[in-house]
């Protein structure tokens, strides 16, 4: 580790190797080294050179962050290599697992729920990217298996997918009603099940299976047998499918023996299993790609108890692999970045003052100081084969560039100048300003040279430390020393989604440098870096054969080892093995062969490669121009697309309604409305707008509205029916006429088609539990004074209401308006708010002319504001029908007139004008009806 500004540190690594490392992963044995090594040097050469940006684009992506970056990266998580060594559960130990922790030992279902969720999501975002697997449903069942599901929806939305729902058997308890909530209120839609395709992968990319879990038995009984049917139909989908969708099975692939496991042979075959707590005996079946286990809250106690052996969760993960990963495809290492907007006056050249490194910092990353160094020697190859040197690279060319690559933040600055030594003085200066054991390290591993393995580096450590335990002061070896480099150029890259990246470049003539040519980056890193040889600019050493810092190139020298473990500073680095290195994981990429060949066959190759064999300091400058060049194209290339990008990818406006809230309610004039295009439709008409339109899929329900004779959609004359109508999520606006004549159903994005006769609209509106309820039955609005109809709209969690009169005439004072809801299917507190509003109406149903002015418009209110008794018409419709009735007579006339049934809920509005505005007025027990007055607010019951 070396130090910067005397308290700050910097690494110097070997950029390009570990570039290369990345980027290449040569086998050596099967690969003409000494070609690819051409090859590789004059690719990276290329970066620099004039159609550099271009590869550098696709070459990056081979080398960015190894955190998620596409399927088959399972980055930090532990792999437990001998599944067999794990423990399974039977149904029964499961069972009692569960009991026990939410027994004795305290925990709440909600709380494991949310764990055991959280897992699942974290899990899927590891294997599959949101980028290439953003359209998520997840299939939720009746216990707590379907409520992971559901919390699992919800975490994949934050992550940055789309999930959708099903839930078609849902459970009418406070935790499961609220999930349901938090899902809705993210807009996350709920389909049912013929909602869905027949072939799933067709809208989406991941399927949750989160039917059923530890406690199923017997076969799946509908609708879930449907459902399962058709994730086991999926693979002959996704044979022909371009990108098949996955499946991701929560604790057990649904319809399986939670023991036997696919029985059958012929269940679902789930992609991805994430067993929770422990996984059950039937995940020894599993033979899909991904089996992770999530649910990280099991105590000792209970690992005790039922002798679990499991693997253990690495750092804060929430999950954690079982098994071997897939083998990594090093084509799809792709990260999608997602980072904020650049701004150019936030780079500073020196990125030890700018906000990036204060960013870097805040981000808590790890030793964001750290860089890479990448050199050049004389021959122009910044790296032929092992036996090269930085530090003699450096002597014939003194350019070089630093690299700070700080992932996390998506961002990396890198550097090019001039090095130069500092001075004899500085160097003995720093060495001893370094810890004793930091300084026998430096002693310790000889540059550059093949040691027999760690142990001998250990002993040489040990008994150099002897050897000046008496605290004498320890020699700087002649080999170690300080560089200064001297900034002379910058790039600033921040990584973006699509490969859109940022990248921002200044040149040493447009910015004042600061601090940066003050400060020296020393030379010797490997003391502290686990994997790399030595480093020297002591020519003493040039021809020891070490190479810096590409582990495979290592292997091809047998084994190379001059690391200083006494100095590891990486606590969670797991300590090297050569039989972890293997070259063959590595294979050499068809792509990459691509790369290399384009460049070879580029009409620039012998330009490049013929200045490269004469490399010097005015090629590097030029070079450096044309980089420049073609960086800011490059760059205002990236603006055009991102702006093109932005306007592609704008989301529609969003239009939904929520839950009504009965004071919610609120009315349009039709002065209002004739100034808006509405006026178009010439009444009598009757526009609805149909929002978060679910069809019923609640048996119950669905039998009482048979009973009723009530329908989804339009009800209709079967025998003029062109086509079924039925408004399913998002489609938008509806048009009925009311008449007879034929009818236009609109929706936007399909054909309009006629209707020539039908008797009514019904429609169902999704109320926030797993009830779904017809929320008004044909907008029947009754208006007394003369025929009306009314557009009823849903805005911003409100119901409006748009009233037509046939004369296109406003309505009148004294206009009585019945909206008609049915309250058997509302929802707890909208049920009882309006069964309570039917109560209050049904004791003050005006029975009478005086009765009804002393509940509705006391003489003293009257008085007040002055108004004429006939100005209250409230009752005309029931003087003529209501008139002496008695509750029971009220409810049969419900029955009667509406063909409804008696628990129907009428709501009564009383209109008034005002300042030329027709308001409705709800009318309610025990409040004074003052149309002249303020409205009316309602009071929840
Ligand atoms: N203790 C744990 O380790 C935890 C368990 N959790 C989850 O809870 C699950 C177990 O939950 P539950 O006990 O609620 O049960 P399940 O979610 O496994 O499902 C039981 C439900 O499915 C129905 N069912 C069973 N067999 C059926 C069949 N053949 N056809 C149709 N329906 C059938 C049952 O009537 C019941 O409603 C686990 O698998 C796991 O996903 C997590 O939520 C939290 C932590
Ligand atoms: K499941």
């Amino acid at each position: 580790m070396l130090p910067l500004f005397g308290k700050t540190k910097a690494m110097i690594l070997t950029y390009s190797s570990s570039f290369i490392t990345h980027l290449l992963a040569l086998p050596p044995a099967s690969t003409s080294t000494s070609t690819r090594a051409v090859t590789s040097s004059l690719l990276h050469r290329s970066l620099q050179g004039s159609f550099g940006p271009i590869l550098r684009y696709k070459l990056r992506s081979y080398c960015s962050a190894p955190v998620n970056r596409g399927e088959f990266m399972a980055s930090n998580i532990k792999v437990v290599q001998n599944p067999d060594s794990i423990s399974y559960l039977n149904q029964r130990e499961a069972a009692e697992i569960d009991e026990i922790l939410m027994g004795p030992l305290g925990f709440s279902v909600d709380q494991l729920m949310e764990l055991a969720g959280l897992s699942v999501a974290t899990a899927i975002a590891e294997v599959y990217n949101v980028k290439d697997y953003n359209r998520v449903l997840a299939i939720c069942g009746p216990g707590n298996n379907g409520g992971d599901g559901l919390v699992v929806a919800r975490h994949l939305y934050h992550f940055g997918y789309k999930p959708s729902v099903c839930y078609p058997k849902r459970t009418a308890k406070p935790l499961y009603t609220g999930l349901v909530t938090q899902l809705e209120s993210l807009g996350i839609p709920f389909l049912s099940v013929d909602d869905l395709p027949m072939n799933l992968s067709e809208d989406f990319n991941i399927l949750v299976d989160a039917m059923f879990g530890f406690s199923f038995y017997g076969t799946p009984r509908p609708p879930f047998d449907d459902l399962i049917e058709r994730l086991v139909n999926l693979q002959s989908y996704n044979e022909i499918n371009k990108k098949p969708s996955v499946i991701a099975s929560i604790d057990i692939p649904s319809g399986w023996h939670v023991e036997q496991g696919d029985t059958s042979g012929d269940g679902i075959k789930p992609d991805m299993l994430v067993s929770l707590t422990a996984p059950k005996q039937c995940a020894k079946n599993f033979s899909g790609s991904h089996h992770f286990l999530g649910g990280r809250f099991v105590p000792p106690s209970i690992v005790d108890k039922f002798k679990l052996e499991l693997p253990s969760y690495p750092g804060s993960s929430m999950c954690v692999r079982i098994g071997k990963a897939p083998q990594v495809d090093i084509s799809s290492m792709r990260e999608n970045y997602i980072s904020p907007e650049f701004k150019e006056d936030e780079v500073d050249p020196d990125p030890f003052i700018q906000k990036w490194f204060d960013d870097a910092m805040a981000a808590g990353l790890k030793e964001p100081n750290a860089m890479a160094l990448c050199t050049a020697g004389k021959d122009g190859k910044p790296y032929t084969n092992y036996g090269s040197r930085k530090a003699k690279d450096l002597s014939e060319n003194c350019y070089a560039s630093l690299l700070f690559y700080w992932d996390g933040l998506n961002r990396q600055v890198r550097i090019e100048g001039c090095v130069a030594k500092v001075s004899e003085e500085e160097s003995q200066h720093y060495f001893h300003s370094r810890p004793t054991g930091s300084q026998i390290g430096a002693i310790a591993s000889k540059q550059s040279t093949v040691i027999p393995g760690r142990d001998f580096l250990h002993q040489q450590y040990k008994d150099l430390e002897a050897k000046f335990s008496d605290g004498a002061s320890i020699p700087k070896p002649n080999y170690w020393g300080g560089y200064r480099l001297k900034p002379e150029f910058f790039e600033f890259w921040q990584g973006q989604t699509s490969r859109l990246h940022d990248r921002y470049d200044i040149a040493n003539s447009l910015v004042t440098l600061r601090g940066m040519n003050q400060d020296i980056w020393w030379m010797n890193e490997n003391h502290e870096s686990n994997h790399y040889c030595n480093n020297s600019y002591d020519d003493e050493f040039y021809d020891n054969g070490c190479d810096y810092g590409d582990p495979y190139e290592s292997y091809e020298n047998d084994w190379q080892w001059t690391d200083n473990s006494a100095q590891n500073q990486y606590q969670g680095s797991s300590s090297f093995s050569e039989n972890q290195v293997r070259s063959d994981e590595y294979s050499f990429d068809d792509k990459l062969d691509q790369i290399l060949d384009m460049i070879e066959e580029s009409p620039n190759f012998s330009e490049i490669q013929e200045s490269s064999e004469e490399c010097n300091n005015n090629m590097w400058k030029q070079m450096m121009e044309m980089q420049e060049d073609n960086s800011k194209r490059i760059l205002i290339m990236q603006r055009k697309l991102e702006e093109l990008m932005e306007q592609l990818t704008q989301p529609p406006p969003e239009t939904r309604s929520d839950t009504m809230h009965e004071n919610e309610v609120s009315f349009l004039s039709s002065d209002e409305l004739y100034d808006t295009k509405m006026h178009k439709l010439t009444p009598p008409e009757l526009e609805v707008v149909v929002e978060d339109y679910v069809s019923l899929n609640d048996k119950k329900t669905e039998k009482r509205l048979e009973n009723e004779d009530v329908e989804i959609g339009l009800e209709r004359n079967q025998i003029n029916l062109n086509e079924p109508i039925t408004p399913k999520v998002g489609e938008g606006l509806v048009e009925v006429n009311t008449t007879s004549s034929p009818t236009t159903l609109s929706k936007p994005d399909a054909q309009p088609f006629i209707v020539t006769d039908f008797k009514r609209l019904v429609m169902y509106k999704k109320v926030k539990d797993f009830i779904i309820r017809p929320f008004l039955e044909s907008i029947n609005v009754q208006v007394s004074s003369h025929k009306s109809v009314a557009h009823v709209i849903f805005e911003n969690q409100k119901l409006k209401v748009i009233l037509f009169s046939a004369t296109n005439d406003p309505p009148i004072v004294g206009d009585l308006f019945v909206i008609n809801t049915i309250d058997d299917y509302v929802y707890e507190h909208t049920a009882n708010m309006l069964s309570d509003t039917t109560r209050k109406l049904e004791n003050c149903l005006p029975c009478n002319r005086s009765r009804m002015l002393n509940k509705f418009g006391s003489p003293r209110v009257m008085k007040k504001t002055q108004k004429k008794k006939q100005d209250f018409t409230f009752i005309r419709r029931s003087k003529v029908k209501w008139r002496g009735c008695k509750k029971h007579r009220a409810r049969k006339y419900w029955r009667n007139d509406y063909g409804w049934r008696l628990k129907k809920t009428i709501w009564y509005f009383y209109g008034s004008h005002k300042a030329g505005r027709l308001e409705l007025y709800k009318v309610e027990e025990g409040i004074p009806f003052d149309p002249g007055g303020s409205q009316i607010t309602f009071d929840s019951p």
